[in-house]
């Protein structure tokens, strides 16, 4: 990704992290939601929560580009949608420009399907994390009765869709997106259908609860085995999106690493997760009072270095398999990561290496030599939890850290240097002329 290199983030280490940090709305909820919101064929959709991230902006623009109206009012952190004209088939385009940028513009097929009768992406973008195929989306697309061409040297799928009905549809392993994009398939087309070994993640339930408001019959959110039955059609209604449970790992995981004591506003313990307890291992302090999650680390006790496994939730989360890396670089003793999703996740290891880390690479597996004493260094985001993971071990380092590029990190994390800077660290966000 060549695009954003002129911001990037400095750090400058040695503070401890105490006060309050608000944890900003799911990145991973608000992308399908937009997406959503046009299928609704009446009224216009305001969404709440949403974070002032590059990823929204895209959607937004995407949504734009398709014929919808949209409204982003930053401050009051809401988006307004009106889809209520989208139906022109020559828009039914997701062009390269802005759908290369981010991963989240195929979950709009669904809604080009059901109101424009067709779909053209012409090229699917996100992080850059090895190999990301969407077979389970096509293939289920398929089964509904889209007609699915794929053209790899161009990089386009062309999808005609005039008419969509029900069908049993299952997901080899519990894909994230690929369970959001079925459902939506599904809410619209003729009669029923059911998705076997369907994700878990805290975000499909939101969206879920999101399409119900809509109109749409969905049965079984959360068990696994999911049942739609397709509506006539869905209202835009108003909906508060929940809180980005990484974004909370990330802030839980920079308060361990620089220590110090730190309330996240929005943050929601369980919501992390097999995290929870592995970081609770490693010897950081949790506690939930309401809607404020407390993250406590005495950095005069030493770190216990942790083994973990990354898997659909409630497992270890894939993206906070980043921070947990750059966090037990300064554990007493070996960690060991198994990452079972993303094979390149593992970019970040060279980059730690660079600040003084020992971290050796086997595969799937990564082996953490700690305890090590970081140092700055300029330092490459390969993708957006990357990225984020580098500022956090910046927090920590001797010295200077920069980050670059900045895009990437700015991609799913909003306000992320004055939300650090307000905590007590001296992290800023460059922008280059
Ligand atoms: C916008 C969004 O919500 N992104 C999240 C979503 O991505 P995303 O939904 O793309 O991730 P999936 O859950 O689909 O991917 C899981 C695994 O299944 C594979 N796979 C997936 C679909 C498919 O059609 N074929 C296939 O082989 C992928 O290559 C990967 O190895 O879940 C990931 C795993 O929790 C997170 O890291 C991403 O932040
Ligand atoms: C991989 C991520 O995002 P995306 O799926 O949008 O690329 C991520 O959030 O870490």
């Amino acid at each position: 990704m060549s695009m954003g290199q002129e911001v990037r983030y400095r750090v400058r280490g040695g503070r401890p992290l105490n006060g309050t940090a608000f944890i900003q709305g799911a990145k991973n909820a608000v992308l399908p939601m937009i997406g959503a919101a046009l299928l609704a064929s009446k009224g216009r959709t305001v969404l709440r929560n949403v974070p002032n991230i590059e990823d929204v902006r895209r959607a937004l623009e995407l949504a734009e580009h398709v014929g919808a109206k949209v409204e982003f009012h930053e401050a009051e952190r809401t988006a307004v949608i009106d889809a209520s004209r989208l139906g022109d088939p020559e828009r039914a385009v997701l062009p390269a420009d802005i759908a290369a940028r981010f991963r989240g513009s195929v979950l709009f097929v669904p809604a080009l399907m059901h109101r424009m009768g067709r779909a053209r992406i012409e090229g699917v973008g996100g992080c850059n994390l090895g190999s990301r195929k969407l077979d389970f989306h096509y293939r289920g697309f398929a089964r509904l009765g889209a007609e699915v061409v794929e053209d790899e040297e161009r990089n386009h799928i062309t999808i005609d869709a005039p008419s969509l009905r029900g069908g049993h549809l299952y997901l080899d392993t519990p894909s994230h997106t690929g369970t959001e994009n079925l459902i939506m398939a599904a809410v619209l087309a003729r009669g029923t259908t059911v998705i076997e070994h369907a994700a878990l993640e805290p975000e499909v339930i939101d969206v879920i609860e999101f399409l119900r408001a809509m109109g749409a019959k969905i049965s079984g959110g959360g068990t696994g085995f999911i049942t739609v039955e397709g509506v006539e059609e869905l209202t835009a209604v108003e909906h508060t999106i929940m809180s980005d449970r990484i974004d909370a790992g990330v802030f839980a995981m920079a308060t361990a690493a620089a220590g110090g004591d730190v309330s996240l506003v929005g943050a929601n313990l369980e919501h992390l997760g097999v995290a929870r307890w592995k970081l609770d291992q490693m010897g950081v302090e949790f506690s939930q009072q309401g809607a404020v999650l407390h993250v406590r680390r005495d950095p005069s006790v030493p770190m216990r270095p942790i083994n973990a496994v990354t898997s659909p939730y409630p497992g270890f989360a894939t993206d906070l398999q980043s921070p947990l890396m750059a966090l037990a670089t300064l554990a007493e003793g070996e960690s060991y990561l198994h990452e079972n999703i993303y094979d390149g996740r593992f970019a970040l290891a060279d980059e730690l290496n660079k600040m003084g880390a020992k971290i050796e690479v086997e595969g799937t597996r990564a082996i953490v030599h700690g305890p090590t004493e970081l140092r700055g260094a300029e330092v490459a985001a390969h993708d957006l939890r990357t990225g984020a993971s580098l500022v956090l071990a910046g927090l920590v380092a001797e010295g200077e850290t920069v980050v670059a590029p900045g895009y990437l990190v700015d991609r799913g994390h909003a306000q992320f240097a004055s939300r650090l800077a307000a905590l007590g660290a001296d992290v800023t966000r460059e922008h280059l002329a």
